[in-house]
């Protein structure tokens, strides 16, 4: 049995890791150790096997004792111990939810149901640090895996519409707050049907604006209002967000010197856990709608198309509706009026699961597979 220890198991991500490999009785398979950078000593969280009390996540000593890590703990953390405990001689594999070893030359993006081949190769190569890609990133390739495969993109372009939950726990609190405030001043206005909407607009306008508005987190209001920026600025004017969708793609999907070339504006919008997407794709030649749908339907088992019309899109394409699952619905599509060439195609996922939970999940399972486990 792999000796696999987990690292952030308590934060957002970490948690929803957990469920998912209870649900589906991983933790029978391995011998888990739990670590922590705050509750070293106290007991291991309860996962239906025995685990010993939480160890020090900044002890290279404990973590060598390990074959695989699996890290939600972030960024800072990955930056920090990475390369001590390889430079001490660990030489076990690296299952890793933040971005910061992305890109770098000895690793691989995992997204095993669209690249399990790049990730046996890697495996076989002897790659042993593993990354788990982008929320946006990984959620787009679930739903248009199915035209990448058969090569049919040229560009595309993404616009995202990204939860809370992308920014972290404390964020989704913030944006309820916000809601709650708006909420809180027309409380009396919504109660009376004569109350003019101008006068509760002007109220909530205020309230979004005003001093005492909770905006620690996000720097602006979200609730009754979006913000266009994600993440870092780049050089070229895009933000840091923006730029993953193109590199990160094309990494997992491992097209090498021939790039496929994507770009987008990425916004986070007041959803709670969801981010959904909307698509402009080029591509290479006027495939008809049906077999477009077919080859999306057909790519993987958690992928579904919608049918593009009011009724369908309101009940399956949305946050509220795909929330807490693993479907990856595909909806309104249809050809744009540039040509026949120009695909258009709206997505939503889980983007604590497939947009970083699972990958993770699944790379254990493949792990286990490739050394016969
Ligand atoms: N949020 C997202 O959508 C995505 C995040 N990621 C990556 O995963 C990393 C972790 O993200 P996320 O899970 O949102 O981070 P969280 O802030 O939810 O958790 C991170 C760590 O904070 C510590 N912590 C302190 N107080 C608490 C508390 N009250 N409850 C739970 N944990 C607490 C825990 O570590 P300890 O037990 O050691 O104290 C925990 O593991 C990110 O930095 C990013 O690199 C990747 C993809 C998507
Ligand atoms: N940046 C994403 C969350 C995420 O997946 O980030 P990263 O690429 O750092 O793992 C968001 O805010 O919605």
């Amino acid at each position: 049995m792999l000796r696999t220890g987990f690292v952030g198991w308590r934060g957002m991500v970490g948690s929803v890791l957990l469920q998912r490999m209870q649900e589906d009785g991983d933790f029978k398979h391995i011998e888990p150790v739990f670590f922590s950078t705050s509750q070293v000593g106290e007991p291991a969280p309860e996962v239906g096997v025995d685990a010993p009390p939480l160890q020090d996540a900044h002890s290279i000593e404990a973590l060598k004792s390990l074959d695989v890590i699996i890290t939600c703990q972030g960024g800072d953390y990955t930056s920090s111990m990475y390369q001590p405990l390889r430079d001490s001689g660990w030489d076990g594999y690296w299952i890793d939810a933040a971005s910061t070893l992305r890109m770098a030359d000895d690793a691989a993006i995992v997204l095993d149901p669209v690249n399990r081949k790049v990730i046996d190769q890697k495996l076989s190569d002897g790659c042993k640090t593993f990354c788990g890609g982008n929320c946006t990133v990984s959620l787009m390739l679930m739903g248009l895996g199915g035209l990448f495969d058969a090569g049919l993109i040229e560009w595309m372009t993404s616009m995202t519409y990204q939860a809370a939950s992308g920014s972290g726990a404390k964020n989704m609190r913030e944006l309820l707050s916000q809601m709650g405030q708006l909420g809180d001043v027309v409380r009396s206005d919504l109660a009376n049907p004569s109350a003019a909407i101008l006068d509760i607009d002007r109220k909530v306008t205020a309230a979004m604006r005003g001093s005492d508005f909770p905006i620690d987190h996000f720097g602006a209001p979200l609730g009754g209002s979006l913000l266009p920026w994600i993440d870092k600025k780049m050089d070229n004017g895009q933000s840091k967000e923006e730029w993953k969708g193109g590199v990160e793609t094309n990494r997992i999907l491992g097209t090498g010197d021939r790039p496929i070339l994507i770009d987008g504006l990425c916004v986070r919008v007041g959803a709670m856990r969801s981010h959904s997407q909307a698509f402009t794709i080029k591509l290479n030649r006027d495939v008809p709608m049906d077999e477009i749908e077919d080859r999306i339907a057909r790519h993987n088992e958690w992928v579904s198309v919608v049918a593009n019309d009011k009724e369908d899109t309101l009940s399956s394409l949305t946050p509220a509706a795909v929330t807490g699952t693993l479907n990856v619905p595909v909806g309104r599509l249809r050809k744009l009026a540039m040509g026949g060439e120009y695909l258009t195609a709206f997505s939503v996922g889980d983007q604590l699961l497939w947009g970083a939970a699972e990958p993770l999940k699944r790379m254990l399972m493949v792990l286990r597979e490739h050394k016969g486990l």
